[in-house]
């Protein structure tokens, strides 16, 4: 008989948030009996910034760190004993103390292309509205068509839906992530070549966050540790690292290991910044011996990428970031 719980996993209460924390739970509950009885580990849901502020913007917020927060303060007070993010949302520094204790399998990295109209980004004709409320997704979109128009728009799957079905906007871009660990299977997307829009950093990777000093618990936590992602989210935030913290400026960027067999022991990392209008987009990529499970060496791949590519850009940069204002134009856009 179970009186309190043996772990408790913090999270944000939207449905992917809950969807994520419950694969955990399912996941320690397969690796530990103890952890599979009911109220064994339980699911506590708390709000963060980003979650309660819905009519701005994340950049005019100031990015990084706004779905997270109140969750990290959780873990460090020990109200909660692990937290499930979407390694995409996090700041590259952790607050001292905590540590990515396992990085789950990876799910597709790529950005997924949603419309009632048109079955692909190049099926769009001239002038049409896309939604998105990332710069990374806007400068790229404008790069590869520049005729297209961006107007910012958050929110679920649901609520883009509804915009589209409203005819506000043409195509909206989601994670394939997201939509597959939702299974939200009956919604029309298509997957885009990352070559078109190079992901996110560590886009459709979850991490467990949890205390450095808590060997209890994360002795579970490890056995979760998927040594594949842990390598490409080290090397893509290793890029993160050298390039920006904040979400001004639109950088993207994606490691593989090759299939084939010359090329088994290594890995490559594409990097990309961008002006947000799409003007000026820059790409870097490496290959480099990566073995399994060394995670230093997939950092220093992401710091030599992410060098490259501050080289190549110079001040533009901070230019970039600084005429992003994030200004939110009230009834300006469909969000
Ligand atoms: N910024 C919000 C966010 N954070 C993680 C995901 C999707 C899941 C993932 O990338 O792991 C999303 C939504 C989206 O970009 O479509």
């Amino acid at each position: 008989m179970v009186t309190h719980p043996l772990l408790r996993i913090g999270t944000r209460g939207s449905p992917l948030a809950l969807a994520q924390a419950n694969e955990v739970r399912g996941r320690l509950a397969a690796i530990d009996p103890d952890l599979a009885r009911t109220g064994a580990v339980e699911v506590v849901v708390i709000r963060t910034t980003g979650d309660r502020v819905q009519d701005r913007t994340l950049v005019e917020l100031g990015g990084k760190g706004l779905f997270t927060k109140e969750i990290e303060e959780a873990l460090i007070s020990g109200a909660i004993d692990l937290a499930v993010h979407s390694m995409k949302d996090m700041p590259t520094e952790l607050p001292p103390g905590l540590i990515i204790g396992a990085l789950l399998p990876r799910e597709d990295p790529r950005d997924a292309f949603l419309s009632l109209t048109a079955a692909t980004l190049d099926d769009l004709p001239a002038g049409a509205v896309v939604g998105t409320a990332s710069l990374r997704r806007q400068a790229q979109l404008l790069a590869a068509r520049p005729d297209l128009v961006v107007v910012p728009v958050r929110g679920n799957v649901q609520t883009r839906l509804e915009r589209l079905r409203e005819g506000r906007m043409d195509a909206t871009l989601l994670a394939m992530a997201g939509l597959n660990r939702l299974k939200l299977t009956e919604v029309v997307r298509s997957p885009i070549d990352p070559a078109v829009m190079l992901p996110a950093v560590a886009q459709g990777a979850i991490g467990i966050e949890c205390r450095a000093a808590d060997d209890r618990t994360a002795g579970w936590v490890r056995a979760l540790n998927d040594p594949e992602t842990a390598i490409a989210v080290e090397a893509e935030r290793g890029l993160l690292a050298v390039l920006d913290g904040s979400c001004r400026t639109p950088i993207a960027a994606l490691a593989v290991r090759p299939a084939s067999d010359e090329a088994a022991g290594t890995i490559t990392l594409t990097g990309r910044v961008a002006s947000p209008d799409g003007a000026t987009l820059l790409e870097e990529h490496l290959t480099a011996t990566v073995g399994r499970g060394d995670t230093a060496a997939a950092q220093a791949l992401g710091r030599r990428v992410g060098q490259a590519l501050r080289d190549r850009a110079g001040d533009d940069i901070a230019r970039w970031a600084a005429g992003v204002t994030g200004q939110w134009v009230p009834g300006s856009g469909p969000a």
